[in-house]
């Protein structure tokens, strides 16, 4: 139960001063921090522990309402846009405050961000206002995908994500763990594509699941799913994930290769590698090694010997935006990171045998980080050909008919991602 004092002003129904002023604050450190939004928000949470989880939930509606309509709310506040306006104003145009509650609770300027609220003419908004995204981003969408397919885009970005669990071929069959969820309370329906997930008709709180405790199940975007299958790993495979981050991908590649094989994990993140750990653990994975780089050394030993590697780069992760929705904030610096992303790929493009299989694949939408890496690549290495990730991803249960595996959240209702498979050339 919520130990947060109730105001005596209680014209907004369900919401309290002390929720709001703890939104507010949260706000402040999103819009000032690099940090991302969910971490700025968990800090709050354990610094305020007498919050219960509808505070919780009604502070996290609140700060994420307005990231997902940020730009347009500042083209409404003008000079005023502070956390505390942006707040106020969010909470007047859903219509769950009043203003004089408001001025009442100390968000003294919202009156008068009422009147100019009541006076906006949207009209007078840029796209790339109206659509919630930077500048810059919102051109590249428009060259790369017309004006009304990138409106579609920004509607679906700025939607909340689904929950997908991606189902450990270890532990059970995907029937069997939603039938387990079923039990648990939990409504799950197979996805459209991936034949290892599982859509959650609701948020559920995962961590207090059996099945998710005994590694039944993982949270995963059905895209990721898809990615991970593109490497079509085989039991027994000598296999690379070399930007394995946390590993949600590595944990898909050692259920594929039922555990069976070599498995190195490698990032550049030892932090994020460690995270790594426990999750094995909870999968019952045993065949995975993990190496911090840059390990010359240790990579050597892999140079032209693996059946596939997988290079999930680093990017500006534009197909996440949904679930992230303060990394648009900021515009991506994307000839840093194109120039990044080559040379990772360069650097993994040693690893695969002849005849194997090297993926590269991003969460970005723009071709910059996508089409023209892979452009850049093939030029650069001759040695590889692009292959069909139709006939992959259908040889491995998924239903995917494109020769490129190319997701978007208003099309396939996942993230956006992108992904292209490579075969080595050679005997
Ligand atoms: C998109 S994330 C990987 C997500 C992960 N594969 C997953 O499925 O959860 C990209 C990762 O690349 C790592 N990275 C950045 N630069 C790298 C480099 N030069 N070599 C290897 N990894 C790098 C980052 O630390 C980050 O963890």
């Amino acid at each position: 139960m919520s130990l947060l004092p109730d105001s005596a002003v209680t014209s907004a129904p369900g919401l309290r001063r002390a929720q709001l002023l703890l939104a507010r604050q949260a706000l402040e450190a999103i819009l000032a921090a690099q940090r991302p939004a969910d971490a700025i928000l968990q800090d709050l949470f354990r610094d305020n522990r007498q919050c219960g989880s509808r505070d919780r939930a009604r502070i996290s509606e609140l700060v994420y309402g307005v990231l997902r309509d940020l730009r347009r709310l500042q083209a409404i506040a003008g000079v005023q846009a502070d956390a505390g306006a942006l707040c106020a104003l969010r909470l007047l145009d859903q219509g769950l405050a009043d203003a004089a509650t408001l001025e009442a609770w100390g968000l003294t300027a919202s009156t008068a961000l009422a009147r100019r609220l009541a006076g906006f003419d949207p009209a007078t908004l840029t796209p790339a206002q109206r659509d919630n995204l930077p500048q810059a981003c919102h051109e590249r969408l428009v060259a790369q995908y017309g004006e009304d397919a990138t409106a579609a885009l920004a509607q679906a970005l700025r939607g909340q994500a689904q929950v997908d669990l991606r189902v450990n071929r270890l532990k059970a069959t995907r029937e069997a763990a939603r039938q387990r969820l079923a039990q648990e309370g939990v409504k799950a329906e197979p996805t459209p594509r991936s034949p290892l997930g599982l859509r959650l008709s609701a948020r559920a709180p995962l961590q207090n699941l059996a099945s998710f405790r005994e590694g039944w199940v993982e949270p995963q975007d059905e895209g990721s799913q898809l990615i991970a299958l593109l490497v079509g790993a085989r039991p027994g495979d000598t296999v690379v994930d070399y930007c394995a981050g946390a590993g949600g991908k590595t944990l898909a590649l050692a259920a594929q290769m039922q555990d069976r094989g070599e498995l190195l994990a490698c990032d550049i993140s030892a932090a994020r590698l460690k995270k790594l750990r426990p999750r094995l653990q909870r999968a019952g994975v045993n065949s995975v090694v993990g190496l911090a780089l840059p390990d010359e050394t240790a990579l050597a030993k892999f140079a032209g010997r693996c059946d596939a590697v997988l290079v999930d780069a680093p990017c500006s992760a534009t197909g996440t935006w949904r679930r992230n929705p303060e990394l648009r904030l900021r515009e991506p610096d994307f000839a840093a990171l194109q120039a990044l992303q080559l040379r990772i790929l360069g650097d993994a493009a040693r690893l695969p045998r002849a005849g194997g299989r090297l993926v590269y694949a991003t969460c970005s939408l723009m071709a910059v980080e996508n089409d023209e890496v892979v452009r850049a690549f093939l030029e650069q290495h001759p040695e590889y050909v692009r292959e069909d990730a139709g006939e992959i991803l259908r040889a491995a249960g998924a239903d995917w008919q494109e020769p490129e595996l190319r997701l978007l959240p208003q099309r396939h209702g996942t993230d956006g991602f992108y992904a292209v498979a490579f075969r080595r050339q050679g005997e």
